[in-house]
């Protein structure tokens, strides 16, 4: 370990990333693609990267971003991203040096990831705190009688005139859904990059006035004639009628046979449709919390109910969580202060950055073996202090 040097990264370095980033995630053929969304993102973060001599074989960023969180609305976060070691270099411990300085530097008492194996961050305190649903609709799939939206309303729009409408509602969706990310600039231009790849067609935008729809379709001929496909790349509605309309006009484009969509884990459209099994469902991972510190992350959020409870906290990858805390909480507002109290119940920063979003129960936790309940109904409480309303999410890879 000794041989490796680890430092912040300058602009002279982004060629060295975009190669290193194209190899450890098998698209070098896309190396332009990659630099050209990745410029400003690179500009507009902290970039850590390991050396070997003068080469860079580790990469990790961190994006400061904002994350929605029960009651609050959007609150700073070190959004983790570009997480890469060099084929020739993993498993020396390369992740680990990166991931153990960035915690301990971390700006804000949250961090949160999008994963691309979930079984590699929990060792590091990360969470999942939200999931995501695919959906695979066919076209033309009927809503029950009573969901009759008015589908006029729904215009499409060049991208530069619909960005205006769709930054509004965006900004309106994120303060009150956990899970979503605020959203820049750059962050804009990276969600809605257009590779302009031969035979892809450009996203299109559906306005509503209290909603959009990003989607992009793609041709198909089949057997029994137009086998298109539409994949909705972001449906915000702010109103059941801009949700239940945005849907039907995404359902009905002609020459689509089947629709696809990233959704909550309690997304709404089963419950519109006549035949809820119409939409197929696959439920992935989505994104990781990790409560940097503790005592302050505890307090960015509010709770659906009170509780005053103990919890004995193990964290072995951020020691200064470690040890017992009373968490305390009155009219939704939690207080958290160490304690030599005994401990109502045991668990690791791990489940807390899980349970944080409102969506994975400490209850389930609990009876999965990963929360120990010392005092009978401990964890009844907290969970359901913990629990939201919907389910959090988290629509955007970053
Ligand atoms: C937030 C994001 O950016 S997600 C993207 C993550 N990056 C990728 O998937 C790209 C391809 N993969 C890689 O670049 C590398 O394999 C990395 C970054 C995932 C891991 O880097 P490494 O330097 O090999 O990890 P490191 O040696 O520090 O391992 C730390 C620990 O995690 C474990 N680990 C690392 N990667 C994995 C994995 N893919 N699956 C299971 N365990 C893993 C190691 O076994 C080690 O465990 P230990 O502490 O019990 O010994």
């Amino acid at each position: 370990m000794d041989t490796y040097t680890l430092r912040e990264l300058t602009a002279d370095d982004f060629p060295a990333v975009v190669d290193l980033l194209g190899r450890a995630f098998l698209i070098e053929y896309d190396s332009g693609a990659i630099a050209e969304k990745d410029a400003s993102l690179f500009g507009s973060s902290r970039n850590l990267g390991a050396f070997d001599g003068g080469r860079l074989v580790g990469n990790l960023r961190v994006l400061p971003r904002e994350v929605s969180v029960p009651g609050r609305g959007l609150v700073p976060f070190d959004g983790i991203s570009m997480v890469v070691v060099a084929s020739d270099h993993r498993r020396r411990g390369l992740l680990n040096r990166l991931m153990r300085e960035t915690l301990t530097e971390a700006g804000t008492p949250l961090a949160g990831l999008w994963a691309s194996e979930a079984q590699i961050y929990g060792r590091f305190g990360f969470g999942t705190a939200s999931e995501a649903t695919e959906f695979e609709v066919p076209a033309g799939a009927a809503f029950r009688p009573e969901i009759a939206p008015d589908v006029s309303s729904v215009r499409e729009l060049p991208r530069d005139e619909a960005m205006a409408a769709v930054r509004e509602t965006y900004a309106r969706f994120a303060e009150r859904t956990p899970g979503v990310l605020g959203r820049e600039g750059a962050h804009w231009d990276a969600h809605y990059f257009e590779a302009g790849k031969p035979g892809v067609n450009p996203r299109r935008f559906a306005v509503h006035p209290d909603g959009y729809a990003t989607f992009r379709t793609t041709v198909n001929w089949g057997d029994r004639g137009p086998d298109g496909l539409l994949e909705l790349h972001e449906l915000v509605a702010l109103t059941p009628d801009a949700y239940a309309g945005l849907w039907r006009y995404a359902l009905d484009v002609d020459l689509v046979g089947t629709v696809t969509a990233l959704g909550a884990t309690d997304e709404l459209l089963p419950l519109l449709l006549a035949n809820p099994r119409a939409a197929v469902r696959k439920t992935h991972h989505a994104l990781h919390v990790r409560l940097t510190r503790v005592p302050e992350a505890l307090a960015l959020r509010t709770y659906a109910a009170d509780a005053d409870v103990v919890v004995e906290l193990a964290d072995e990858f951020c020691p200064w969580n470690a040890g017992r805390w009373r968490l305390g909480i009155s009219g939704g507002e939690a207080t958290v202060a160490a304690t030599t109290d005994p401990a109502d119940l045991s668990t690791s920063s791990t489940e807390l950055g899980a349970a944080f979003l409102g969506g994975t129960r400490l209850a389930a936790l609990a009876a999965a073996g990963r929360v120990q309940e010392h005092t009978p109904g401990a964890v009844t409480v907290l969970s359901r202090a913990f629990q939201g309303d919907r389910d959090p999410f988290c629509g955007e890879v970053f």
